[in-house]
């Protein structure tokens, strides 16, 4: 499937919980290229991931418009346009990494895809690098190599957009510097829209064409940076350390303000 762009306008969103009404996003606009790759970085609980659950359909917002591709998002879920991958690889125990990684297509295909499955299952494994791991059961599996099923996952129904909710927020740092070479390489190879939720500014200047830095209380995008380098990125160009800097001190505003107003 050809990559779609996202738009979204005057995203709010309200959660009332013991009667409380709790007002998470305000006025949230959003403009993805067909694409591109997209990162959401912001203080704890700013709303990320629930802005991410919207752009992808998964939630209703209070207000606002979200289309994919000028459709309305409701309809991309339903051509299946819509890949997630999400901190916790949530494989199951009793299947391989080939049945995994097939196993959405053959939950939600028409019959001719699910003819397809295992092939295309093949196919994103090893896309994501783990050609020879086919038949490894998820115990016998690194966390990296886990999380690298769970793309192929959300890879193998060929989404038009994958959406990324911190996939590698729970690696060692060294797997978490592959996982982001893997991430790249597969980015430029299959061109899909990516949107992408972090805490981690190198992660997020290493991937993103666009970092979004958000505020909280309610979560809002507080500056959004172009990140206007050549990849793959080196991480200890001057110019790579001067976006970090830029998003560092945005950051770190944002994490005050949020303190305050919590
Ligand atoms: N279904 C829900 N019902 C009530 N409140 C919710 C619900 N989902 C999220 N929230 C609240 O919305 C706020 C934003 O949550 P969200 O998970 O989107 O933030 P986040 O920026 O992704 O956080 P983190 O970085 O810690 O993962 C939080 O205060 C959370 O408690």
């Amino acid at each position: 499937m050809t990559a779609s762009g996202i738009f979204a306008e005057g995203i709010d969103m309200t959660f009332t919980r013991n009667r409380m009404t709790h007002h998470v996003l305000s006025a949230v606009d959003v403009d993805i290229a067909p694409g591109g790759f997209v990162s959401l970085l912001g203080p704890s609980g700013c709303g990320k991931s629930t802005l991410l659950k919207i752009l992808a359909g998964l939630q209703d917002p209070t207000a606002g418009t979200v289309l994919i591709g000028g459709t309305p998002v409701a309809r991309a879920v339903a051509e299946g346009q819509i890949g997630l991958v999400q901190q916790k690889p949530a494989l199951l125990p009793w299947k391989t990494a080939l049945e995994n990684a097939a196993f959405l297509i053959e939950m939600t295909g028409d019959r001719a895809t699910k003819r397809t499955a295992k092939e295309r299952a093949a196919q994103a494994l090893e896309l994501v690098g783990l050609r020879g791991a086919e038949n490894k059961l998820p115990h016998e599996l690194s966390g990296g190599m886990a999380q690298r099923v769970s793309i192929a996952r959300a890879l193998a129904l060929d989404p038009s957009i994958l959406f990324m909710d911190e996939p590698f927020g729970a690696l060692d740092a060294i797997t978490r510097d592959q996982m982001n070479e893997a991430l790249y390489d597969i980015w430029t190879r299959t061109q899909k829209t990516v949107v992408f939720v972090t805490h981690s500014i190198p992660e997020a200047v290493f991937l993103s064409q666009t970092v979004h830095v958000m505020n909280a209380n309610p979560g809002r995008i507080s500056l959004s940076v172009d990140i206007d380098l050549p990849g793959p990125r080196s991480t200890t160009s001057a110019q790579f350390l001067e976006y970090e800097r830029v998003l560092h001190e945005e950051l770190d505003r944002n994490v005050e303000e949020a303190r305050i107003s919590a």
